[in-house]
């Protein structure tokens, strides 16, 4: 199957963009796993198809498969790109658009210069929804680690992110701690992880150990999922400038019920061809 590909990356969170409305394109979670590697395909860390919607409401339909194959319900980073390339690829005039997703309808707005804004929906908190395996919603829970003792926070975006704070992300155990929690039987279907350092109530700083990735450069939902966990905690404000190693995401949220907006750029690097 010989595919045409767009590489783009939001933050340095990065993507291989295949359209699907104008070629014809069937992946197996080898295809996906080959596509995503660094040495043998393109390399990426998602894997993003545009699909015809099935939802009347919607555009178009949004796919998002992690670098290990797996399906996921949600990707931040990734919805910027996705607007930017059906402008650029001419699969739409529009400027608004609202896309389908397995966590339900995204909302995505193009601004200026490279900017996109998206209503990432309103967060889930309900425990037994992230998924997490607890009696109880909490602002923070405990959860035991290889013998100690962590606080965490657990929050869906459509995809399952547990959050931590930390005095200092430079020294933080993402990849001491991120595999452990991203595989704790307390998340069922696994979760990205999240070290936050709080810098003052609209700054922050964050590392996520993404499910089914590793670390990245950035994290949409991740970021996402930060805010609303300090807020809740009475931490930040309703709009924090979230810094990621690859750049920084401005985050709204006022509160319980209300949705997320995530504002940020979105790159394109070059269009390319692969046999898989
Ligand atoms: N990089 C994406 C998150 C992908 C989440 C994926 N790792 C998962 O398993 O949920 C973002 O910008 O939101």
């Amino acid at each position: 199957m010989r595919l045409k590909f767009t590489k783009m990356h939001g933050l340095g969170n990065d993507f291989v963009m295949l359209d699907a409305i104008s070629q014809r394109v069937k992946l197996s979670p080898d295809k996906i796993r080959r596509l995503a590697d660094r040495n043998l395909g393109v390399g990426c860390d998602q894997v993003l198809l545009v699909e015809a919607p099935r939802n009347p409401d919607a555009d178009f339909r949004y796919r998002i498969y992690n670098a290990d194959g797996s399906e996921v319900e949600n990707c931040g980073n990734g919805a910027r790109c996705f607007a930017r390339f059906v402008r650029e690829r001419r699969l739409t005039g529009k400027n608004q658009l609202t896309v389908e997703t397995a966590a339900g309808l995204l909302r995505l707005s193009l601004l200026e210069r490279d900017q996109v804004s998206v209503d990432m929906g309103v967060p889930v908190l309900e425990p037994a929804d992230v998924p997490f395996d607890a009696d109880r919603r909490a602002p923070t829970y405990p959860l035991e680690v290889d013998g100690e003792v962590y606080t965490v926070s657990a929050v869906s975006m459509g995809n399952p992110h547990a959050v931590l704070l930390v005095e200092d992300v430079a020294t933080a155990p993402v990849h001491k701690l991120g595999p452990l929690i991203e595989r704790h039987a307390r998340f069922p279907n696994r979760v990205n992880v999240g070290f936050l350092q709080l810098d003052s109530p609209e700054e922050a700083r964050l590392r996520v150990f993404e499910r089914g990735v590793g670390e990245t450069r950035a994290c949409g939902t991740g970021a996402c999922a930060a805010a609303v966990a300090a807020r809740l905690r009475d931490l930040v404000d309703d709009s924090v400038k979230i810094h990621l190693p690859g750049g920084a995401l401005t985050i709204h949220w006022s509160g319980p019920g209300q949705p997320v907006t995530m504002t940020g750029p979105a790159t394109t690097v070059y269009h390319g061809q692969i046999v898989l």
